[in-house]
């Protein structure tokens, strides 16, 4: 699903109104409507107070035609004008004036804290504040406000985003934005919904469908995608009645030192679990028999070393490497790293030490190959690029090394995100329970399974994300979050598969009357 940009959804919007010859008040009209049916469905003529706070731009004119259409169905509505600016859009006054004819309790306004309205912790909160507009510092009053709602415990429901987060760029303080409960977004999710220190602004979210351009929303591209089931499925590559072993490539993965030989097993097993043809472990000899007794579909080959790796040396040829898992970064295996790099011209996938090697020697970076995947975690991470002061400048700072290295890049975490050529794949899969001892080294093993057997590596990087995480979710629909471990990732790898083609996943986007009607038409 694609994720716009503020300035395409803007674009998207006036082309709307231009080929659907409808007016932007209309438009408005619409996207109210949409909300307000999303809570007379859940609410059903309760008569819990609810508190609409609008602003004085269309965000604010959303909130008024919500307030419009719960108090002709006879809810207790409360509508406040927060007036932190003077200019009000013509869109909003336009529905300002209907609202007008529909009640006799005109909105009152908010200037200032003693303005502020009681709210109980039963009550709901609708915030209209700010939408996409807020494009400069708020008021103190109205971070006064936020916090106002945040303390009463309301349920609050945000329109379009929570007020007070920017599309682009980080807020200076925790509390200078609302905490919603739920966020209801109008025609695509919002980057900052996926990032780790915007997406707690919103508990959960939910896409609105209000009638875009159909060709609008098909042929403009975006920087960013929210990788689904629909989005993996069309890459699938099924497997031929006739086909053998030598048809899914021989993975090699190359990693582990004393104490640390199960890394590779785990991501060996991922491997050849998500369908490589066959596996080979280059791991020092203390980890032989550990790897043969556990893992016999395995093959082994040892370092002449006890306990780390020290020279790269195989008579195979493998279809894919996997680098770094459990290796350590001692010296002698570094010198091994860089005598591999020199010559190795094998697509590569470059996991945890292997990673803190490359960000202590950055000269060993020119080697990767073309289209190289990195897996780091947040700290990997931080090596390798330095440190960021928010989240938007780790994402360009990610794109101009992956743009410099010609490599793809996972940034791991909640909502993982694959960066490659300047777009990013922000990945829906994947829960809490993921957060476990060794859940990266299977993610490793799955990404090299895929490209053994012929995905291209922005497809490996991209749909293993989703596997990994989908085998995560439907393992803890059993086990929960804390009983997960990362050889039960491996062990529903085959039910993400199945899942791919199980029951459709539910619309990501709850259609509006109007497309129903399109539907039908059509
Ligand atoms: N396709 C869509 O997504 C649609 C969006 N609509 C709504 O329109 C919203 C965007 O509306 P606007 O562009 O009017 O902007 P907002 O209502 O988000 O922003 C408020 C207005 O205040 C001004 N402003 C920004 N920062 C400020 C600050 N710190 N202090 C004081 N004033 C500030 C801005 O210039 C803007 O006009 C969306 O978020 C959505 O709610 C709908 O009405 C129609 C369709
Ligand atoms: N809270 C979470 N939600 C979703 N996925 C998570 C969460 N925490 C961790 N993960 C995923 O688990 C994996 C952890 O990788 P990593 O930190 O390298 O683990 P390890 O080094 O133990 O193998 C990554 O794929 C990451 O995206
Ligand atoms: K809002």
């Amino acid at each position: 699903m694609k994720i716009f940009s503020k300035a395409q959804i803007y674009a998207g919007d006036t082309l709307t109104s231009e080929r659907q010859k409808i007016s932007s008040i209309e438009l408005m009209e619409r996207a109210g409507v949409q909300i307000f049916n999303w809570m007379h469905l859940r609410m059903q003529g309760a008569q819990v107070p609810i508190h609409i706070f609008c602003g004085i731009g269309n965000n604010g004119g959303d909130g008024l035609v919500i307030a419009r259409h719960l108090i002709i169905h006879g809810y207790n509505v409360k509508t406040y004008i927060v007036d932190y600016n003077n200019k009000r859009s013509a869109d909003f006054l336009a529905h300002y004036e209907r609202l007008k004819g529909v009640t006799k309790a005109w909105p009152e306004p908010i200037h200032d804290p003693s303005d502020f309205p009681e709210i109980a912790p039963e009550d709901i909160i609708v915030d209209a504040i700010f939408g996409i507009g807020l494009n400069r510092p708020i008021s103190k009053w109205v971070k006064d406000l936020f916090m106002h709602f945040r303390k009463s415990q309301a349920f609050t429901l945000a329109v379009d985003v929570p007020s007070g987060l920017f599309t682009d760029k980080a807020i200076e303080n925790e509390n200078d934005a609302v905490w919603a409960g739920f966020t209801l977004s109008f025609a695509s999710p919002k980057l900052i919904f996926f990032l780790p220190e915007t997406a707690k602004y919103t508990a959960q979210w939910e896409i609105l469908d209000i009638g875009l351009d159909p060709e609008f929303l098909l042929t403009t591209e975006t920087d960013a995608e929210l990788i689904g089931k629909a989005e993996v499925l069309p890459n699938y590559i099924p497997r031929e009645r006739f086909s053998h072993k030598g048809d899914f490539g021989h993975a090699l993965i190359i990693g582990g030192s004393y104490g640390k030989i199960g890394a590779v097993t785990l991501t060996a097993r991922a491997t050849l679990s998500v369908g490589a043809g066959l596996v080979t472990t280059y791991i020092p000899k203390c980890g032989y028999t550990a790897m043969q007794a556990s893992f016999p579909e395995a093959m082994v080959i040892t370092d002449s070393h006890e306990e780390k790796i020290t020279k790269i040396n195989y008579n195979i040829k493998p279809t894919v490497i996997a680098f770094g898992i459990g290796a350590g970064t001692e010296g002698e295996t570094l010198e091994a790293l860089e005598h591999f790099l020199k010559e190795n011209k094998t697509p590569l996938v470059i996991d945890a030490d292997g990673l803190n090697m490359l960000s202590t020697k950055k000269s060993l970076l020119k080697y990767l190959p073309e289209n190289t995947i990195l897996t780091p975690h947040p700290k990997e991470l931080e090596r390798l690029i330095g440190a960021w002061k928010d989240d938007f400048e780790k994402l360009d700072k990610v794109k101009a090394f992956t743009k410099k290295y010609k490599v793809i890049l996972i940034i791991k975490g909640a909502y993982s995100i694959t960066v490659f050529n300047d777009k990013l794949f922000v990945n829906s899969t994947g829960n809490p329970g993921l957060a476990t001892a060794g859940s990266g080294d299977v993610l490793t093993g799955i990404i090299t399974g895929l490209l053994a057997q012929g995905y291209h590596p922005s497809v490996a990087a991209i749909f293993g994300t989703y596997l990994h995480g989908k085998s995560a979710d439907l393992g803890a629909l059993n086990l929960g979050f804390q009983s997960l471990i990362a050889s039960h990732v491996i062990e529903y790898l085959g039910d993400a598969f199945l899942d791919l083609f199980l029951e459709p996943e539910p619309p990501a986007v709850e259609k509006s009357p109007e497309h129903e009607e399109k539907q039908k038409e059509a």
